[in-house]
């Protein structure tokens, strides 16, 4: 059996601080995550001198929670806001509501619903341009196609794609100054942090900030009545797919990976991240599975072959579908019009896949 959080704040009581005191009454521990032996969190300093400072403590950290009996893994990550971070906010961009995106999260009791949305489903990658965007906005746009209310929050912060792919630039407005009205496009409610704040500032961004902005995302937009919330988040396994997992309550989670080994790989650590955040997965998804030359009509596999399928079946997790490399989808999506919102074989094959999810009871 795996530790309790008391069992990890006692360990972090017996770490002093360089001030005095000890680690677990200096308010810097946050977001801790205890799952199945795995034990995750962020010391929150409030400089970066005294992030640098903290890094003995770190590591006496690591050690005594390591030693607790059940402890499988241990992840701490020391964050800090620079001087940037506490600038003045520059005015918002014409056009953009005066509200500040990026905060620090508020307190909350346990994993919350989004007022008015029935299901939130998270589309996760191990790895970038695997086509996880590229999923999101066509799935979005097919179950909407099947009659849902969709939204899609495009979650991906260092590289937001889902205006492209939706074609929609314009930022959104607040007439309040705190609720934010999403976009639509192709009948579906859209918003994306990107359309919210300066790139160059949010590269700087750590865990709480990523938190903050997510979760306002979540509870400051305007979503109307959804049956489903569809949220593209970041590659790999970082501060907003653990916030998302424990802060909201997700119906579950899709993974997106192309049939290649290391991208196999890389699935796999997104797989034991839903896992261990408690987050079921509702499927594995095949991206770029082969290519049909359009001249002879020849399949061949350049990534490989089954591969998403076979993992999928290996740990008994749903097979949702198989997407070939398509250029009509390449360019489609770099149009804003996604290819599952017209016509041919491809949106067909979404509207399979949408099909799936709403007779699962998923979307
Ligand atoms: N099945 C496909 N056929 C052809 N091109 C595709 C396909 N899927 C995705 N692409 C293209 O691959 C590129 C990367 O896709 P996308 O942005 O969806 O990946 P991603 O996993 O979201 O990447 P990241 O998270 O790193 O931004 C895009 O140009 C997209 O149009």
């Amino acid at each position: 059996m795996g530790p309790t959080r008391e069992q990890v704040m006692a360990a972090l009581a017996r770490v002093a601080m360089p001030g005095g005191g000890d680690l677990a009454g200096s308010g810097l521990v946050q977001a801790l995550a205890v799952a199945e032996g795995a034990v995750r969190f962020v010391l929150e300093a409030r400089g970066v001198d005294e992030a640098r400072a903290l890094e003995p403590v770190r590591a006496e950290a690591e050690r005594v929670v390591r030693a607790i009996p059940g402890v499988t893994g241990v992840s701490i990550v020391v964050t800090a806001h620079g001087p940037a971070a506490k600038a003045p906010a520059p005015p918002p961009p014409s056009g953009a509501p005066s509200l500040t995106i990026g905060r620090h999260p508020t307190p909350q009791a346990g994993p919350q619903r989004v007022t008015g949305v029935d299901r939130i489903l998270a589309v996760g990658s191990g790895k970038g341009g695997v086509g996880k965007s590229t999923v999101s906005a066509n799935l979005a746009v097919a179950l909407a196609r099947e009659g849902r209310r969709v939204g899609l929050l495009d979650a991906d912060i260092y590289g937001p794609s889902q205006p492209r792919m939706m074609g929609v630039s314009k930022r959104p407005a607040s007439a309040d100054g705190k609720t934010i009205e999403p976009l639509h496009a192709h009948g579906v409610t859209l918003m994306s942090i990107g359309l919210m704040v300066d790139p160059d500032k949010a590269i700087v961004w750590r865990g709480p900030m990523l938190m903050g902005a997510l979760q306002q995302m979540l509870t400051q937009v305007n979503w109307g009545r959804l049956d489903v919330l569809i949220v593209d988040l970041p590659p790999g396994t970082g501060d907003v797919q653990l916030t998302l997992c424990q802060r909201t309550h997700l119906t579950g989670a899709v993974v997106v990976s192309t049939p290649q080994d290391v991208a196999l790989i890389d699935a796999r650590k997104a797989i034991d991240m839903f896992r261990t955040l408690h987050t079921p997965i509702l499927g594995l998804i095949e991206n770029m599975s082969s290519f049909v030359c359009p001249n002879c009509g020849h399949e061949s596999h350049v990534f490989g072959h089954g591969g998403v399928e076979a993992e999928a079946r290996k740990d008994g997790i749903p097979f949702l579908g198989r997407l070939p490399i398509d250029l009509e989808t390449r360019i489609s999506g770099d149009e804003g019009v996604p290819v599952a919102a017209g016509e041919g074989p491809m949106a067909e094959a979404w509207r399979g896949i949408a099909r799936r999810l709403v007779e699962g009871g998923m979307a």
